[in-house]
C-alpha cells in the first residue's frame, strides 16, 4: 500500500479498512510499553477525549497473576485521573494476525461507566480496524444510572 501523506481526518477508510488516527497508531506504541512477562500477550490501547486528548495504556501484569490489568483499564485510569470524562474512542492493539483483539468483560464494564455511546476500535496487527460503540460490546449493561446517578460523566469535582 502507498504511504499517506498529509493531516487525515478522524476517523478514515483506507484501502478498504477502517483506520483512527492518531489514536489507532497510538494504542500500537503503547503496545511496546506492555509488561507482560507472564503472558508474553503485548496490548495497547489508546483513549480519544472529546476534547481531543489522548491517552494511551498497555498491560501491567503481576506475579501475583489476578492482580494484572488490562491495557484498557490502564488507559482509563490515566485520563479519568487527569480530569477527563467524556469521550469518543477507544483504540485496542495487540500482535494478533488474524483477528481483531477484543476487550476483555471487565474492561467492557469499565468503558460503560463512562457512557454506552462511545466508540471502540478493534485492531488487527496490520492496523485495519472493526468499529463498534460500548452498547454493542455490552448490550443491557448496569450502569451509574441503574444506581440513581445521572452518569459517570459529570464533571470533577463533583462526587
Ligand atoms: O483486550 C485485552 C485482552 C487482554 N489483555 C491482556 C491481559 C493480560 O495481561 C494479557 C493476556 O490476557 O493480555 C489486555 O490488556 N486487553
Ligand atoms: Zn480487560
Amino acid at each position: 500500500p502507498k504511504p499517506v501523506h498529509g493531516m487525515l481526518k478522524w476517523p478514515y477508510r483506507l484501502h478498504g479498512h477502517l483506520f483512527i488516527s492518531p489514536s489507532s497508531a497510538r494504542s500500537a506504541e503503547a503496545k511496546a510499553f506492555a509488561y507482560c512477562p507472564y503472558s508474553r500477550f503485548r496490548v495497547g490501547a489508546a483513549l480519544l477525549t472529546k476534547d481531543g486528548a489522548i491517552f494511551t495504556g498497555c498491560n501491567v501484569e503481576n506475579a501475583c497473576n489476578n492482580l494484572g490489568i488490562c491495557a484498557e483499564r490502564t488507559a482509563i485510569a490515566k485520563v479519568v485521573s487527569a480530569g477527563h470524562r467524556e469521550f469518543k474512542a477507544i483504540a485496542i492493539a495487540s500482535d494478533l494476525r488474524e483477528q481483531f483483539i477484543s476487550p476483555c468483560g471487565g474492561c467492557r464494564q469499565f468503558m460503560r461507566e463512562f457512557g454506552s455511546s462511545w466508540n471502540v476500535y478493534l485492531s488487527k496487527l496490520d492496523g485495519s480496524h472493526v468499529e463498534m460503540t460500548v452498547r454493542e460490546l455490552l448490550p443491557r449493561s448496569f450502569g451509574p444510572d441503574d444506581l440513581g446517578m445521572e452518569k459517570g460523566n459529570s464533571t470533577p469535582s463533583k462526587l
